[in-house]
């Protein structure tokens, strides 16, 4: 064990790249729930459903959760919840509320390395709506968040989020994949400039830039 455990995790993050083998067993089973979960809760900001028939999936589900709970450990198998922190090149990020298979909170985001570029693409449901039709804005910076940070992240300094400036161009459709991009514009000392914009097909929608900070990350647990 190496004294500087993230150490290794930031070079390993230099080279990130996301997972090609499918999952299989119960990483497979965690995967398919969360998406079961993302299609309920997508369903559930329009639907007609009687009374009956939701009381008794809030039933069943209470209790599959009240399950699940007595199997908590404290362990957490399931990756890393953000990109910098992570031990292994190929690192999973399942719980991720960003790009996460296993979160039914994320869209999910799917990221891919393109040069220097970080190109990440999602297809956000009614449960991500803001104005009427539209992606929140609230959303859009999480994601602009995840891009940008993996962007930083592979200088092999990777900082937290400073400051995350987003300039809301157009509305942001749902049910429409969405393209986002992020670079490293500059570094001074601690400071990692990043810059990223969201496009839906030839609309530019947002524009961001982050300024991140490089940190000690033994001051971090997971
Ligand atoms: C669990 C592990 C997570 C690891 C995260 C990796 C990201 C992975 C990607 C995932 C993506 C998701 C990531 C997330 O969601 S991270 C979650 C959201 N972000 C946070 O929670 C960060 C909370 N803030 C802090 O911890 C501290 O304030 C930080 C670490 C940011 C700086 O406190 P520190 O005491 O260390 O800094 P310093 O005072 O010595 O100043 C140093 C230099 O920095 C400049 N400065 C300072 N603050 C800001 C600012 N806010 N904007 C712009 N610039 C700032 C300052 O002027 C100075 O510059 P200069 O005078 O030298 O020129």
């Amino acid at each position: 064990m190496s004294d500087d455990p993230f150490g290794q995790s930031i070079a390993s993050l230099a080279n990130w790249v996301p997972p090609d083998e499918p999952p299989t067993g119960q990483r497979a089973a965690l995967h398919r729930l969360a998406a079961a979960m993302r299609i309920v809760a997508e369903a559930l900001t329009d639907m007609q459903a009687d009374e009956a028939d939701l009381l008794a999936a809030a039933e069943a589900m209470e209790q599959f959760g009240a399950r699940l709970e007595a199997t908590r450990t404290g362990h957490r198998p399931w990756g890393f919840a953000e990109s910098a922190p992570a031990g292994d090149a190929r690192a999973m990020f399942d719980r991720s509320p960003v790009i996460g298979l296993g979160n039914p909170v994320a869209p999910p985001l799917r990221m891919e390395i393109d040069g220097d570029r970080i190109v990440g693409r999602a297809t956000f449901g009614a449960q991500y709506e803001g104005p009427p039709g539209h992606v929140h804005g609230g959303i859009i910076a999480a994601a602009f968040d995840e891009v940008l940070g993996m962007a930083q992240a592979r200088t092999g300094r990777p900082g937290m989020t400073g400051t995350l400036t987003i300039r809301y161009r157009r509305p942001t459709p749902l049910h429409t994949e969405v393209v986002f991009e992020a670079r490293v514009d500059r570094v001074e000392g601690r400071k990692i400039f990043a810059a990223g914009t969201l496009h839906a097909g030839e609309t530019l929608c947002a524009e961001a830039e982050g300024i991140f900070i490089s940190v000690d990350f033994s001051r971090l647990t997971r």
